[in-house]
């Protein structure tokens, strides 16, 4: 079983993907100190990996702005066919990728295959996208004007990212950053490096130049933060994660007026009207609640279901979810992993309580698993209202409030009533119905008769306090450029 670094590279197919220092200018470096990285599964520490200095942040920065001059003068094409390398070398060594996110991050390996699969699609898409960054000519206002619009790489981007896709979120940035002619310096989440830093491995092995990919872990989030926001060579910061935490950065961006992307907390409602297919909507409530066992930002949050088939729902539920299995994400069969932290587990604990103080009922689940831990059993709970923690904060946990309505206004009503507007879900077959509340759902994201919306052909991100920008699809690349118009006089 997994207990220490040795092991987990015994695991590997190629043991040299676990490396666990920073990646700067081209050279993998040791930092001023280590610091260690758990498998949640188990509490043991499995790698002690470089934790870099503010100094070695601002060295990667000063190098990534060299690399960048050149970077930008490839041609498309060019870096379309690096990029294109990187993907396939993330391809032919998935599984170990999988491995080792799962081994520092818990979700089981199935779900670690996909992920590594969904992170490698934003450089496959990317790498085409390169080859058509257009302008365009506009007819000149005098007689003697001439005017054309380029578009032009913003220069070094720097990500900062969580730790519950610790693989697809750096590369649904830095895949159209690089494709886009910028450098990148990504720091990942100290729960999680070592997906960042073999994402680094590959990259060199690609033939990415020296200083364009750049990884600096850090035990410091937020020394790290600062530096980036106040570097005055950062051109463009990109953030996933909480709103809390997106809000405290764009304070500081904003000293520089810095480009910021924010993908940030999410409240989805997953709403089941009483003309769905019920075994459908069972099961993408299953897979949109507890996918990464609820530690997904566009989870369902919030699951409202008509008064009609509130019942039947919830007795599907809880029967399906009784044959589902809690355990180590290493071991086959494993559906749900372990919880991050025990913070984690507290949160999901809090919303449970607060949930049964205010007339909720548990039907499944409700404790900690007895394997210990920060394994929890999946719960869900009926008869929740509006009043209780889990209807305005997200859970990020196991756990499935099931809200009973009556009609489309009061469930719009209830659904947008939320400071987030990220994902958000319905089951209906009416065509009449599908049209009038996807149009009146407030959230960047609706999906219909599905539970699973994540892809890199569209744009995801949020309204409201879930964000600024979008990740993914050809809008995706416009967040790593600066549009500039020549006006000639002939
Ligand atoms: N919209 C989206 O696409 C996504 C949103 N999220 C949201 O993020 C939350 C869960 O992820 P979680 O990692 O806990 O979120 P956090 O916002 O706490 O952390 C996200 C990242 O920010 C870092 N960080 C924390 N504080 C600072 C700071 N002051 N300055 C700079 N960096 C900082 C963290 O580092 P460290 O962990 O080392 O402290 C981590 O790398 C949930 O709210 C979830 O909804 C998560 C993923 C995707
Ligand atoms: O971190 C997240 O929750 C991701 O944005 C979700 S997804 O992109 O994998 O859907």
């Amino acid at each position: 079983m997994l207990d220490a670094t040795t092991d987990l590279k015994s695991l590997l197919n190629d043991p040299s993907l676990l490396e666990t220092r920073a990646y700067i200018g081209g050279q993998f470096v040791e930092g001023e100190d280590t610091f260690d990285v758990t498998n949640p599964a188990r509490g043991d520490v499995i790698a002690k990996v470089a934790d870099v200095s503010r100094a070695q942040v601002a060295g990667a920065i000063a190098q990534a702005e060299t690399a960048q001059k050149d970077w930008a003068k490839w041609t498309g094409k060019e870096r379309a066919n690096v990029l294109r390398k990187w993907f396939d070398l993330m391809m032919e060594n998935q599984e170990d990728l999988a491995v080792i996110l799962t081994a520092e991050m818990g979700k089981p390996l199935a779900e670690s295959r996909g992920e590594v699969a969904y992170g490698a699609s934003f450089v496959e898409f990317f790498a085409e996208e390169a080859k058509r960054i257009y302008g365009e000519t506009i007819p000149g206002h005098q007689r003697d004007k001439r005017i054309t619009v380029i578009k032009q790489p913003i220069g070094v981007a720097a990500s900062i990212t969580p730790w519950n896709f610790p693989n697809a979120m750096i590369t649904r940035k830095a895949g159209p950053a690089l494709a886009a002619g910028c450098s990148f310096v990504a720091r990942p989440a100290a729960e999680t490096p070592l997906s960042a830093i073999v994402l680094a491995v590959l990259a060199e092995r690609a033939g990415i130049p020296a200083g364009v990919f750049n990884v600096v872990p850090s035990s410091r989030s937020s020394d790290v933060g600062k530096e980036f926001c106040e570097n005055p060579a950062v051109r463009k910061l990109t953030f996933t994660g909480s709103t809390e935490v997106g809000r405290i950065l764009l304070k500081q961006a904003s000293e520089q007026v810095m480009k910021c992307s924010m993908e940030l907390g999410g409240n989805a409602p997953f709403i089941v009207f009483d003309d769905a297919d019920l075994d459908a909507a069972v099961e993408g409530a299953i897979m949109c609640k507890f996918r990464n066992n609820g530690q997904t930002c566009v989870c369902a949050n919030r699951i409202y279901v008509q008064a009609g088939v509130y019942d039947a729902f919830a007795e599907k539920l809880k029967a399906a979810l009784q044959k589902m299995t809690v355990g180590d994400g290493l071991k086959d069969g494993t559906d749900f992993g372990p919880l991050i932290t025990k913070d984690a587990v507290e949160k999901v604990e809090e919303h449970i309580a607060d949930a049964t103080s205010k007339g909720g009922e548990v039907i499944l689940g409700g404790n900690p698993s007895e394997l210990g831990g920060t394994f929890f059993q999946p719960t869900v709970v009926t008869g929740a209202t509006q009043d209780m923690a889990f209807a305005n904060e997200e859970t990020f946990g196991p756990l499935a409030p099931l809200f009973k309505f009556e009609n489309e206004d009061e469930v719009i009503a209830m659904a947008n009533d939320t400071i987030f507007g990220l994902a958000s879900y319905f089951y209906a077959n009416d065509l009449s119905r599908v049209y009038k509340v996807a149009e009146a759902l407030e959230y960047g994201i609706v999906g219909v008769n599905t539970g699973i919306i994540s892809t890199e052909v569209a744009p995801f991100g949020g309204v409201k306090q879930s964000g600024l920008g979008r990740e993914g699809s050809h809008h995706g690349i416009e967040d790593y450029l600066e549009m500039k118009y020549i006006c000639m006089s002939v």
